[in-house]
């Protein structure tokens, strides 16, 4: 394959980055080719393999592994995807080398693209209507870039990275844990099989988890009793549809870009209400401290008492991205690792004795962890980071010039056997083996796998994320004997991964 002739070219640059960063040279430039020669599908080829009458084997856009495996292995290592409407020209990268020479170049000020109808929002829309007079220049992680994300983050992550904070939630997220294993039980039927929407019930237990830490207070998303009108319930339904339209119009084919469509009218109006709930949440928690009356040693504060300390608005934003990017992301990774477990019996029962054996939620559980990295390597939420180059670059012999997106492929990767041996297969023992075994996960090159992002610019909700799948998958397999009948799980990609049903899991008592 192409890769192995074109990586000393990449090796290359990476030493004459170590001095200049960009090929600038005009002898190596003579030599390179433009981006607009790397090859891929023309967008007539997508068109027509994407329409079902054209015939022929029609590509299944939203089957983001193959159609990254498809692409891979008729194009090579780097892909060129054409622009279409409103989306730019996308290049695709599968050499772990170069992924690491480009992420490791962009850690200064790294740009994501992504998120565009919130990011407008924040831009454009929300000055206008802004009733709360809230710091019109903060616009949060998700969709800033520059010196005021810079100023942002290194803002937040003292309170969102510190490892003491998140420690102190870890009997409250057991405990949702617990109500969510109680509920789940509640809603088997006779054939053990839950009888309500499996996904919006694992959304109900990540929105729970997620709003603990970022609006300090439990969103009761298990209480049958809580009214339909309730600002608890419309956070629910908020967070649900913001999901939907963001992705309708971020993803696929939408013009709103163009003039204003009735889908983004709807997202501007969601974004709005949601930052005002978030806000009212807020006010309540900061009412109930103030009742409370305590003094409380810096370790003991919570993660919204530590952002209020530093200002309300910081506060807000952060728990809007907090409830948009903590949501999905947990619920998807969770029901692909049950299916995994489900469909790799001993694998559970395996896990199942270390629970047995280690009951305490607060001390590490290895082959817990295990079990969730084999999980999001094989089925992760996110395919593959981005990033929007700042300079120009030579890539296995293309240059890359400043302004393109591109999409580090480590999910197609992750399931290379090149890279990681029986790469097919769900063995959260490569995680734990010596160096010495051939599974040892370190023989891969460490840019394959990236499940958090890279650099200054991963994710931030990291630490938080691990806590709360350990604790719900061990009570999960403490609970039950999950078993998996009928065809696989299906994923359907768009800006994320998502789990699709049917979701044939049996939760047998354990
Ligand atoms: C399985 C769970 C999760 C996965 C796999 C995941 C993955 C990611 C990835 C890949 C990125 C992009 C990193 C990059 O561009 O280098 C990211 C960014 C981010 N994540 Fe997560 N995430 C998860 C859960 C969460 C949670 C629970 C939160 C809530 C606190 C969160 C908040 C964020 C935020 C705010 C960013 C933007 C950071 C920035 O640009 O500075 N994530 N996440």
């Amino acid at each position: 394959m192409q890769v192995s002739k074109l990586r000393p070219l990449c090796q290359l640059t990476t030493l004459n980055n170590v001095i200049t960063r960009t090929v600038t040279s005009n002898a190596i430039d003579t030599q390179l080719k433009s981006w607009r020669e790397i090859p891929g599908p023309s967008l007539w080829d997508v068109i027509r393999q994407s329409v079902p009458a054209s015939g022929g084997n029609r590509l299944d856009f939203t089957d983001g592994l193959n159609i990254g495996l498809n692409l891979y292995n008729s194009y090579g290592p780097l892909v060129k995807l054409d622009a279409f409407l409103g989306r730019p020209v996308m290049i695709l990268l599968y050499d772990p080398e170069c992924c690491a020479q480009i992420l490791r170049s962009e850690n200064w000020l790294p740009i994501r693209t992504g998120f565009e109808s919130f990011n407008y929002y924040r831009r454009y829309k929300r000055n206008k209507n802004n009733e709360n007079k809230s710091n019109p220049n903060i616009y949060g992680l998700l969709t800033d870039h520059g010196e005021t994300w810079k100023q942002f983050r290194s803002t937040v992550n003292p309170v969102l990275l510190q490892p003491k904070t998140i420690k102190l939630y870890t009997a409250m997220i057991d405990e949702v844990a617990q109500d969510m294993v109680a509920r789940l039980k509640s809603l088997r039927g006779e054939n053990n099989v839950i009888q309500s929407d499996f996904a919006m019930e694992m959304n109900l237990w990540s929105l729970e988890s997620i709003a603990l830490v970022a609006l300090g207070r439990r969103l009761r998303c298990f209480d049958s009793h809580l009214s339909s009108n309730s600002p608890e319930k419309k956070l629910i339904r908020l967070v649900h549809d913001i999901f939907k339209t963001g992705t309708d119009l971020d993803f696929n084919i939408s013009l709103w870009r163009y003039f204003p469509t009735p889908a983004y009218l709807r997202a501007m109006k969601l974004y709005e209400e949601q930052e005002n709930l978030a806000r009212y949440f807020i006010d309540k928690t900061i009412e109930e401290f103030a009742k409370q009356g305590k003094t409380k040693l810096d370790d003991e504060k919570s993660v919204l008492e530590k952002l209020l300390e530093i200002n309300k608005d910081v506060a807000v934003i952060m728990a809007t991205d907090m409830l948009l990017a903590g949501v999905d992301t947990t619920s998807n990774t969770m029901t692909a690792t049950l299916f995994l477990l489900a469909i790799n019996q001993e694998k559970q029962d395996k896990l199942r004795e270390e629970i047995q054996t280690i009951k305490d939620p607060s001390q590490k559980r290895y082959y817990l962890r295990a079990c969730i990295k084999e999980s999001m390597r094989m089925m992760p939420v996110v395919s593959g980071n981005v990033r929007e180059t700042t300079k120009e670059y030579n890539v296995l012999g293309y240059t890359i010039p400043a302004g393109m997106s591109v999409s580090f492929m480590h999910q197609a990767m992750s399931m290379m056997d090149e890279h990681y041996p029986r790469a097919t297969e769900y063995l959260p023992e490569r995680w734990l083996v010596k160096k010495e075994d051939p599974l040892y996960h370190g023989n891969a090159h460490p840019f394959v796998n990236q499940p958090f992002g890279f650099g200054v610019r991963s994710c931030i909700g990291r630490r938080i994320a691990e806590l709360e799948m350990e604790s719900f998958l061990g009570r999960l397999i403490e609970n039950f004997k999950v078993e998996w009948f009928g065809p696989p799980l299906q994923s359907r990609s768009a800006s994320l991964n998502y789990m699709i049903g049917p979701y044939n899991f049996i939760f047998k008592d354990a």
